[in-house]
């Protein structure tokens, strides 16, 4: 099998293992990815991104490259947007794709971006849409939120409490009914005008330092609940800043990207880890 490569980045700092495996011969299983994800007995991340040719997996994209997004428990998910600053990122400097616009194969459709030449990037995000208003969810105590369609699922509790007492170490109480398949669950400050503050509790991860498509999820329900379906904001995650747009039917995210470090995997301990 020889070394396994991998590289480690961030955007915003939700990290990420990058695994490039243009064939997709990895045997990514669950476990693999949880012993990844693995802060002391891995290398640590909220996620692995594998660089897979689209074709190789039958993915239809019309971009080359398909992110296979895994989030840290080992789950997938349809989308992740921080992961797809990176990964864009990560196909510029590897050489694999020519900085300016290009798209990416997701399972939540394709995604086109343009990686900036001081390595930011956009992405463009899709639909951000509102499938529900006032769902309850209980972090300490309970919050109304607005149900947002990413790609993946998002609640977004829009409050005046002040986000940063809020204790999200443990996953707060949502309705499994309203959202079967689990869901990322925001609570935001509005700042001011175009800028509001946000922290989240990531299905498959628990609390992360930013979460790109919770972003735009937090965008969206903010215009909702002020009654309107465009406009933009600055969103302050723990991890940074990011730039995000929602129109209709469309949303972009703008934030950094970048690229830690790249190194093999021990070939035993990925074998152990599999079992
Ligand atoms: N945990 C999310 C996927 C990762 C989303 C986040 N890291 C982002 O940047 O969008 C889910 O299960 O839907």
């Amino acid at each position: 099998m020889g070394g396994i490569e991998f590289l480690k980045g961030h955007g915003t700092q939700n990290d990420f293992v990058l695994l490039p495996d243009a064939a997709g011969r990895l045997d990514l299983t669950a476990e693999r990815v949880a012993a990844l994800c693995d802060r002391q007995r891995g290398l640590g991340a909220d996620g692995v991104l594998r660089v897979v040719r689209a074709k190789a997996i039958g993915e239809e994209s019309a971009g080359e490259w398909f992110m296979d997004y895994r989030n840290a428990d080992g789950s997938i998910a349809e989308m992740c947007g921080n992961g797809t600053r990176v990964f864009a990122r990560y196909l510029v400097d590897a050489g694999l794709a020519e900085c300016g616009e290009f798209v990416i194969g997701t399972r939540a459709g394709d995604r086109p971006v343009v990686v900036h030449p001081d390595r930011s990037v956009t992405v463009q995000m899709g639909p951000a849409a509102i499938t529900g208003t006032s769902v309850t969810v209980v972090a300490g105590q309970p919050f109304s939120g607005v149900a947002v369609n990413v790609g993946n699922p998002h609640l977004v509790s829009v409050t005046d409490t002040d986000i940063a007492g809020l204790d999200l170490r443990d996953q707060p109480d949502f309705d499994h009914d309203f959202f079967p398949a689990g869901v990322n669950l925001e609570f935001v400050n509005v700042l001011g005008e175009g800028a509001l503050a946000m922290r989240v509790h990531e299905r498959g991860v628990g609390e992360t330092r930013a979460c790109g498509t919770g972003t735009v999820a937090a965008v969206a329900a903010s215009l909702h609940l002020a009654g309107k379906d465009t406009g933009e904001s600055t969103v302050d995650i723990p991890g940074g800043r990011v730039s995000v747009t929602v129109g209709r039917g469309e949303s972009t995210l703008t934030g950094p990207a970048e690229i830690v470090a790249r190194g093999e995997l021990d070939e035993a301990w990925w074998l152990a880890a599999g079992a």
